[in-house]
């Protein structure tokens, strides 16, 4: 049976800005050109160690052309583990964004992902029934949804200069059980009371019509006029039940804010802390820094065996939940600090005069950190031990490899002694996709 290997071919907000419309035909043509035989986990995981390997091998080669440390041109500049895998391959998504978009059919209103580029212009969304990596519960929701737009007079947002109104839909879940479905609305020119009978609308749906079989327990809706919108952009309004979903990681209980981030594989984000945990060597007197903490998952899962945690986060709400996470959990050596992480850690690294060993943990978006972090860390004797954790390491972690491991360069004001890449372990965070997750520990 055909299978689709969607997640490494979507491209969201690309679609958005560039889709043009195109000849059902060559679309169905293209999707089936995607159509590959199932590939087999162990093969994907081959896949995944040699695009790792080849991370290693250009961060060696680049390395040796600065002059950083690296002696040997045949050899990776350090060693590479296997990939560990996940506990869970099949359905382990706890959160999945689904678009809306013109279908095979030409249906505007197809609740799915993307298959097809933006520069080949030949995007089509298509339904998750085939998708592994996503629950049937994600997959309900994302039906209902559809049906409800399918049904609604008001049309499907998909070039925002073109109007309609309906956008993608995130559902979260948790192994408590809980479900939130979060839908995205472009306003257009809707006033105030047209907007409060859609919400009713959506909010009757999902609790007493057809969509209550999902049993939702949070029902939130956005008002976005941008790809991406914060809460402090764009308020999440809760239209039904819970603020917030729990999930355990590592016999914690984490809440979770419909805008923070949280790893979607989550038995695989138990690998990742166990990971973090053995190679961050902390002891009882460790300070440990976590760096782009969102809801405060890793420092708190390594609180009750360092001395202190600190988290640096962005996300206002995230930082709310995890000083709650804190609390709850009965964790009291944690502080949490809101604000990008290059405003934030220069002020607080520069003044560093703890005599406890400062073990660094950096898990930043795609963007990869600011290069004020890099130099705040660099600069900061105390941090001898640095774990990276990147979901995309050959993007712009690659370049904060190469500022952190670099020799001094005043000219960038890259100051210190440089790190040297110490141990590289893949995890399998995302089976049945092309991605993998990779921890570099850096000493110096
Ligand atoms: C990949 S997530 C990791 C979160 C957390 N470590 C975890 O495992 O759940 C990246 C986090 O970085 C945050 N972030 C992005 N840019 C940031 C910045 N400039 N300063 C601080 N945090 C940032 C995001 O909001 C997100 O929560």
């Amino acid at each position: 049976k055909p299978h689709l290997l969607l997640p490494s071919l979507l491209s969201y907000s690309k679609a958005q800005k560039v889709l043009r419309p195109c000849p059902v035909q060559d679309r169905l043509m293209e999707a089936s050109l995607l159509q590959h035989p199932r590939p087999t986990l162990g093969a994907m995981v081959s896949v995944k160690y040699e695009s790792v390997r080849k991370v290693l091998q250009t961060l060696t080669s680049h390395l040796l052309e600065l002059g950083g440390g690296v002696q040997d041109p045949g050899m990776l500049c350090c060693p590479l583990q296997p990939v560990v895998p996940s506990p869970t391959v099949n359905g382990y998504r706890n959160k999945s964004t689904f678009s809306v978009n013109r279908g095979p059919d030409g249906n505007p209103k197809t609740v799915g992902l993307y298959v097809g580029t933006g520069r080949g212009q030949n995007i089509v969304c298509v339904r998750t029934d085939h998708m592994m990596n996503i629950p049937l519960k994600h997959k309900q929701v994302a039906q209902c949804y559809e049906q409800f737009i399918r049904c609604s007079p008001l049309g499907s947002c998909i070039l925002f200069h073109e109007g309609g109104h309906w956008r993608e839909l995130v559902v979260r879940t948790s192994q408590h059980g809980h479900t939130m479905a979060i839908v995205t609305f472009h306003p257009q020119q809707l006033g105030q009371e047209a907007l409060a009978a859609q919400k009713a609308l959506l909010k009757e749906f999902f609790t007493c019509g057809p969509g209550a079989v999902c049993a939702l327990t949070s029902l939130y809706f956005q008002e976005s006029t941008m790809t991406r919108c914060s809460h402090e952009q764009s308020p999440f309004q809760l239209l039904h039940g819970e603020p917030h979903i729990f999930e355990d990681v590592l016999d914690l209980t984490f809440r979770i804010s419909p805008d923070a981030f949280f790893q979607v594989n989550t038995s695989g984000a138990e690998v990742l802390y166990r990971a973090v945990r053995e190679l961050s060597q902390a002891a009882t007197n460790t300070v440990l820094l976590d760096v782009c903490c969102g809801t405060g998952t890793i420092g708190l899962s390594l609180a009750r065996h360092v001395s202190k945690v600190i988290g640096v986060e962005i996300v206002q709400k995230a930082i709310e939940d995890a000083r709650w996470n804190a609390a709850f959990n009965g964790i009291s050596n944690c502080e949490f600090h809101s604000g990008k992480a290059e405003a934030v850690l220069p002020e607080l690294l520069s003044s560093w005069e703890d005599a406890r060993p400062l073990v660094a943990v950096v898990n930043p978006s795609r963007a990869g950190i600011h290069h004020r972090v890099v130099r705040a860390i660099r600069s900061c004797g105390a941090i001898r031990r640095l774990l990276y954790i990147s979901c995309k390491p050959e993007g712009e972690a690659m370049r904060n490899f190469l500022e952190l491991c670099c020799p001094p360069d005043p000219g960038k004001k890259l100051e210190g002694e440089p790190f040297a890449p110490a141990l590289a372990v893949p995890i399998d965070m995302f089976p049945h996709t092309a991605h993998c997750e990779l921890v570099l520990l850096l000493t110096r």
